[in-house]
């Protein structure tokens, strides 16, 4: 596990930029593709704008990455709480991204009919059962959540390596996820961090005793052992070691 920690998010933000200009090279050198998932909420957006800029844009062999989601909300695809339109707009529409290389929850379908689909959509991408994609992405909520692997929800427990349907009762809405078993077969994890809300989360994940009901993100750990923190110093600020382990 690797921590980077800079004074301001700009910093996170384009160290992150180039960790994945990085991992998206060496997968297309090694593999001829490189298949991502993405993360979803607020904290990314800029990332994948900053990405799609001119700075950025060219550094990626953009016709051979093939875009995942960790996690949907069960929402249409032009609802403002989307993820899939918060990538499109801030990333597959400025790069000008073919439709075939974006894998899309398909939210028109009931949750859990649209989390079968989704993980069948990406054993056949891999043609394999052992999916493994060379990055994923991941944020973290200030209730130590990430993806949609929410606090005391079942899916926490639930060893398949795929995609399921949550059901979060305080805001009586579902989601669709990508399992802790699916996101820990990734090459490489990054989660992005940043602001003082998230700080108590981070110290929860990174140096509390394992609960992983209550801290799920506790539950990332991919066999790689490839976990990178991406965090400005104010989300890193309760840490009590901010060295990479
Ligand atoms: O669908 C989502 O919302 C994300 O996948 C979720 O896990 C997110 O990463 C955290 O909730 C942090 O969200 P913010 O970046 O908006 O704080």
């Amino acid at each position: 596990m690797k921590l980077h920690v800079f004074p301001g998010a700009d910093e996170v933000l384009r160290t992150l930029a180039d960790y994945f200009v990085a991992v998206a090279s060496q997968a297309v050198a090694a593999r001829g593709r490189f298949a991502v998932a993405l993360s979803g909420g607020s904290s990314p957006k800029k990332l994948y704008e900053l990405l799609a800029s001119p700075e950025y844009r060219e550094k990626v062999a953009w016709e051979q990455v093939y875009f995942f989601f960790g996690d949907e909300r069960n929402v249409p695809q032009t609802s403002p709480d989307s993820n899939y339109l918060m990538a499109k707009k801030a990333l597959f529409e400025p790069l000008a991204i073919r439709s075939a290389q974006v894998f899309a929850v398909d939210t028109r379908l009931p949750p859990a009919e649209a989390a079968t689909q989704y993980a069948l959509a990406i054993e056949e991408f891999f043609e394999e059962k052992k999916a493994r994609f060379d990055l994923v992405l991941l944020g973290l909520g200030d209730n130590a959540h990430t993806a949609s692997l929410f606090p005391h929800t079942p899916v926490l427990h639930d060893t398949t390596v795929g995609v399921k349907e949550v059901f979060l009762p305080e805001q009586q809405v579902f989601r669709i996820t990508m399992t802790a078993p699916l996101l820990n077969q990734a090459r490489a994890i990054a989660f992005l961090v940043y602001g003082a809300s998230k700080a108590l989360a981070v110290q929860q994940i990174l140096e509390f005793d394992r609960d992983i009901e209550q801290y799920p993100a506790q539950l990332i750990a991919p066999s790689s052992d490839e976990v990178d923190w991406f965090l400005d110093a104010a989300a890193a600020k309760e840490l009590k070691n901010q060295q990479s382990s």
